[in-house]
């Protein structure tokens, strides 16, 4: 049987945690299949960002086109969009799918990964037809605080389930591209937010005690110490 097939419109994190390569190997790790649309080549660490290369535009929606053309995903999740241009593009080509959107506007270094055409390009076409947006709460205040029922805002886990750690770089990403995995695997959208909840806080406590780079160090994506999680079943 073939996997549900979901794509990633993201940039690259050179050192791994976050973005596309985060993405990636989160899909694998909750048995859909991955396609990326890399929107920006960024030279990062677990310490900041040191450069930022956007993708040409045209080179973006080529790769789009490609996707959604032969793969057909059910659904999409985007983060860092880098332009205006982009950000607009997803929201006209992608809004027949299910959309998770992690408006990906400042880093866990605190490195500002969207401009203020990007946020505004965001509130006016890009978060009215996603399915979900996650936004940190420093996004969510550069959006202007949204009052809408698919703005889900992500807070570092609750009391119960917080993981006392500094290897926090890529939780967001890997939190929206597991909501978005459970959603391919059509469970609903309160059980597929509970479920990429828990999976975050397994991969962080599987990689509390990790000494990778000088600075915040990545979660584990892929590493699954227990039982594998529920895909699919019954909520
Ligand atoms: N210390 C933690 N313990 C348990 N769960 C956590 C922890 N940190 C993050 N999470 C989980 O990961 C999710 C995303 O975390 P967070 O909001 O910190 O991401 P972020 O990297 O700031 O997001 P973005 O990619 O939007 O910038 C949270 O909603 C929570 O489920
Ligand atoms: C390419 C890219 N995409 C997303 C993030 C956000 O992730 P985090 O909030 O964990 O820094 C990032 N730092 N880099």
């Amino acid at each position: 049987m073939n996997p549900p097939v979901v794509v990633t419109i993201a940039g690259s994190d050179s050192g791994g945690a976050a973005g596309i390569g985060a993405d990636l190997t989160t899909f694998a790790a909750l048995g859909v299949h991955g396609a990326c649309v890399v929107t920006a080549v960024t030279a990062q660490d677990t310490t900041g960002v040191r450069a930022i290369h956007p993708v040409p535009f045209d080179v973006v929606a080529a790769q789009l086109d490609a996707v959604l053309e032969d793969l057909d995903p059910v659904a999409v999740k985007t983060g860092m969009l880098a332009t205006p241009e982009v950000v607009r593009l997803v929201a006209s080509r992608c809004a027949d799918r299910l959309l998770v959107v992690d408006p990906v506007l400042v880093a866990t270094s605190g490195a500002v990964l969207g401009s203020v055409e990007v946020v505004s390009a965001y509130r006016e076409h890009l978060l009215p037809v996603a399915t979900v947006v996650t936004p940190n709460e420093d996004e969510f205040e550069a959006l202007g605080r949204p009052d809408a029922a698919n703005v889900l805002v992500t807070r570092g886990g609750d009391v119960a389930t917080r993981v006392a750690t500094s290897n926090d770089h890529g939780t967001g990403c890997t939190h929206s591209s597991a909501l978005a995995s459970y959603l391919a695997h059509g469970v609903d959208r309160a059980t597929a937010a509970a479920r990429a909840d828990a999976f975050v806080a397994r991969q962080l406590h599987h990689s509390k005690d990790w000494t990778l780079g000088r600075g915040r160090g990545p979660v584990a994506h892929l590493f699954v110490p227990t039982s594998p999680p529920t895909l699919g079943a019954p909520a």
